[in-house]
């Protein structure tokens, strides 16, 4: 038997705001149809997501329909780039991530490293291979904490990985108890769109 942790990035969301509460635009909200209708084949046991409303949203659909409340963990949240509370710029975001992925420890005034973040994020997800053995269970995500999760298993999951990755998108992991055996990518636009 495996676990199974389906890593969903959330849906594209609405860009002025608060990071914890920025909902998802019209795209994001029809994007977590398609999440559902891929997801639903799977035969998921749990939900779980971020604190942040567009990570819970892109998930929730799918809680719904197995009959479960999504399990929110605070430290799921993405990586705290900065002490604003609104959402950094692309501009500024892509040196920072450059930074980031070279020098671990990095962080702005205040704010967290990706190490910081790592530790926290594989902390929870630790927990949730133990908790839920042998289960599949999906993490309603972000870019950035989702590939350092990822990339804590496999050093594959770097920046051109985080660059590639869409929103929203999917990927299925599946474990031997702590171990990553291998890596599938679920998401692709075009599923459910008639040709
Ligand atoms: O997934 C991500 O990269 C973060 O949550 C930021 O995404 P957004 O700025 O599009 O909300």
């Amino acid at each position: 038997m495996s676990t199974f942790i389906y890593m969903v990035r959330h849906g594209d969301s609405l860009k002025e705001g608060n990071e914890r509460t920025r909902t998802l635009t019209e795209q994001g909200h029809l994007d977590a149809q398609r999440v559902t209708d891929i997801l639903k084949k799977e035969k998921i046991d749990e939900v779980v997501s971020s604190p942040y409303i567009r990570s819970i949203l892109t998930v929730d659909k799918l809680a719904k329909l197995i009959g479960k409340d999504v399990l929110v963990f605070e430290d799921l949240k993405e990586r705290i780039f900065s002490l604003e509370d609104n959402r950094i710029s692309d501009q500024e975001l892509a040196p920072l991530l450059e930074k980031s992925f070279s020098e671990s420890d990095f962080s702005l005034e205040g704010a967290e490293s990706n190490a910081d973040c790592q530790r926290r994020a594989t902390k929870v997800l630790s927990e949730l291979l133990k908790t839920f053995k042998n289960k599949k269970v999906v993490i309603g995500s972000h870019g950035a904490v989702m590939t350092l999760m990822m990339g804590y298993f496999n050093s594959y999951y770097d920046l051109s990985f985080l660059n590639s990755t869409t929103k929203p998108d999917i990927y299925r992991m599946e474990f031997n108890e702590h171990e990553l055996l291998n890596v599938q990518r679920l998401w692709s636009a075009n599923i459910g769109v008639s040709q």
